[in-house]
């Protein structure tokens, strides 16, 4: 297709999406590859994304990351998993947790062993027999030797982004600031030549990361890869997002709260907590989710409230001809369950992977996308769980989402639970069975039956087995610190 080697790699834009593709790229590549990132302090970035989970810490130790320098740096703070409340129904909450609960059976998963539990009226809650969850509830945390929690971060995304920035020079690669007026497209194979800067200087390449964020410039303004909209099944749309001073301990978990017609984020961070409403513009004005999200706030507001216009689905390409879109210019989900600078992550991974040295061919694209696709698609599925199985019937909005169609996928995996208790994780898919398990039970999918390996324990052995794994998880969680009095050890930030 291009048999021209790749060596010069331009990155349009510096938001999370294009930081983190330069520094992996200029650390793991640098010596063979001419890095140059665009992006305009006129414009900016969207400045939120300050959620992660766990996966971002094999990406920085990958990346020789230091995680106090880089905790430090970002006012970041410890993320155990995410509390979902009002999501059920009104007034119940439940933690997705990162943590693994209660022991597996090769046949069969805890929560079989669970049920059975709850049958003989033995088995106290599922999130009892998962050490982060009560790890969480307690507001504590430490970092234990082999990954004896598993963990994420709360981050600056503005300052997350200039640690990568620094990174990414120290090892090569160059910032041009400047606004992008122009892509240049090869007449004759319709790649992209060049970007044309407001200020009419020409920026070549082979390779063309679109970082751009929403607007999507190289991807489908420029190629017009055209999109798959989801709407239907994730209809949120807006959100509005605002910074409050803290007015607590920084808790270690995302507090995601339900609303009538969306739900409302809170990450604290060292200094400050992010807060934001995430809402369908069919069913909420953008003045009445203003007004709704400063009634559901504490502490004293920082920045003024923003709207953002989304639209979730997913770019029908990732790479197209010489450009790969990493970030929001290749689609989004929905914020609920962390999910996209992750994506950004295995699309750069994949991309160390597939990297097209001596040219580009066709191949690779195909594999690069049905691999992206298959993900993105899987992760998908598990956000509409959130909102699909509930009990809420109190708005339109919550009628709305109890009754769409669900994509097949989907319907499959939940009668499969509902009937069996059974979950399998799809290969190389992102959230595993425990995953699956604790949503669906959260949202009050309950299975009518459980596998018949769980019959074989007598009363006395289930209560020992139910006991020994909650005793082993209350003598962990009661040796940790307080998250703030780890944070303050560990890795506190000047203003802390
Ligand atoms: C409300 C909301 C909350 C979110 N929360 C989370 C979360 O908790 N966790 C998570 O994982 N993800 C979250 N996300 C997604 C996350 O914010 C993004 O994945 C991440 O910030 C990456 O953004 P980006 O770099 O693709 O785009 P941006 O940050 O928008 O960066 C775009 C870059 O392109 C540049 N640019 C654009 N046009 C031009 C031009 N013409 N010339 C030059 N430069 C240009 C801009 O200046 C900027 O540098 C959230 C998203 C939204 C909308």
């Amino acid at each position: 297709m291009q048999s021209q080697p790749i060596k010069r790699v331009v990155i349009a834009g510096g938001g999370t999406a294009g930081w983190m593709c330069a520094a992996s790229l200029a650390k793991l590549m640098g010596k063979h590859l001419d890095i140059q990132l665009v992006e305009s302090d006129a414009i900016g970035t969207v400045g939120v994304g300050e959620a992660t989970i766990p996966p971002l810490l094999t990406l920085h130790k990958l990346l020789g990351i230091n995680e106090q320098e880089f905790m430090a740096a970002t006012q970041a703070t410890f993320k155990l998993g995410i509390e979902f409340e009002n999501w059920k129904s009104v007034g119940e909450k439940y933690i997705h947790s990162f943590g693994t609960t209660g022991q597996d059976h090769w046949a069969a998963g805890f929560q079989h062993f669970w049920l059975k539990g709850q049958q003989m009226g033995l088995a106290k809650e599922y999130g009892v027999y998962c050490a982060e969850l009560l790890a969480a509830q307690q507001n504590k945390f430490a970092v234990l030797p082999n990954m004896g929690l598993n963990y994420a971060f709360h981050l600056d995304a503005t300052q997350y982004a200039k640690f990568l920035r620094s990174m990414a020079e120290q090892h090569g690669a160059k910032r041009v600031e400047g606004k992008i007026d122009q892509i240049d497209l090869c007449h004759q194979s319709g790649f992209i030549k060049s970007l044309t800067l407001a200020s009419g200087r020409v920026i070549e390449g082979d390779l063309f990361i679109d970082c751009t964020g929403f607007r999507a410039l190289l991807i489908e303004e420029a190629l017009h890869t055209g999109y798959d909209d989801w709407t239907h099944w994730l209809p949120c749309d807006r959100a509005i997002a605002v910074q409050t001073a803290s007015v607590e301990a920084p808790r270690p978990y995302t507090r995601s709260i339900a609303h009538a017609a969306g739900w409302q984020w809170r990450i604290p961070l060292q200094h400050r907590t992010g807060n934001g409403l995430v809402y369908c513009s069919r069913y909420l004005s953008d003045d009445a989710a203003k007004q709704l999200l400063l009634e559901n706030v504490e502490g004293d507001v920082l920045t003024e409230p923003r709207v953002i216009n989304f639209r979730t689905g997913q770019r029908r390409s990732h790479w197209n001809k010489n450009c790969i879109a990493l970030g929001l210019s290749s689609g989004f989900i929905e914020l609920l369950e962390s999910t996209s600078i992750h994506l950004i992550q295995r699309g750069i991974v994949r991309l160390l992977q597939m990297f097209p040295s001596t040219g580009i061919v066709q191949a690779d694209i195909d594999e690069f996308n049905a691999q992206t696709q298959h993900e993105v698609v899987n992760i998908r599925d598990f956000i509409i769980l959130h909102y699909h199985v509930t009990q809420r019937e109190d708005s339109p909005f919550w009628r709305y989402c109890k009754n769409m169609p669900i994509p097949d996928s989907l319907s499959h995996r939940l009668e499969l639970f509902k009937e069996t208790g059974k979950v399998f994780k799809v290969p190389n898919e992102l959230f595993g069975e425990n995953s699956w398990v604790q949503v669906m039970l959260g949202q009050g999918l309950v299975p009518q039956q459980h596998h018949p390996v769980a019959d074989l324990m007598s009363e006395k052995e289930m209560e020992h087995f139910l006991s020994q794994i909650e005793q082993q998880n209350v003598r962990k969680v009661n040796q940790l610190p307080s998250h703030q009095d780890f944070l303050q050890h560990y890795c506190p930030a000047q203003n802390f």
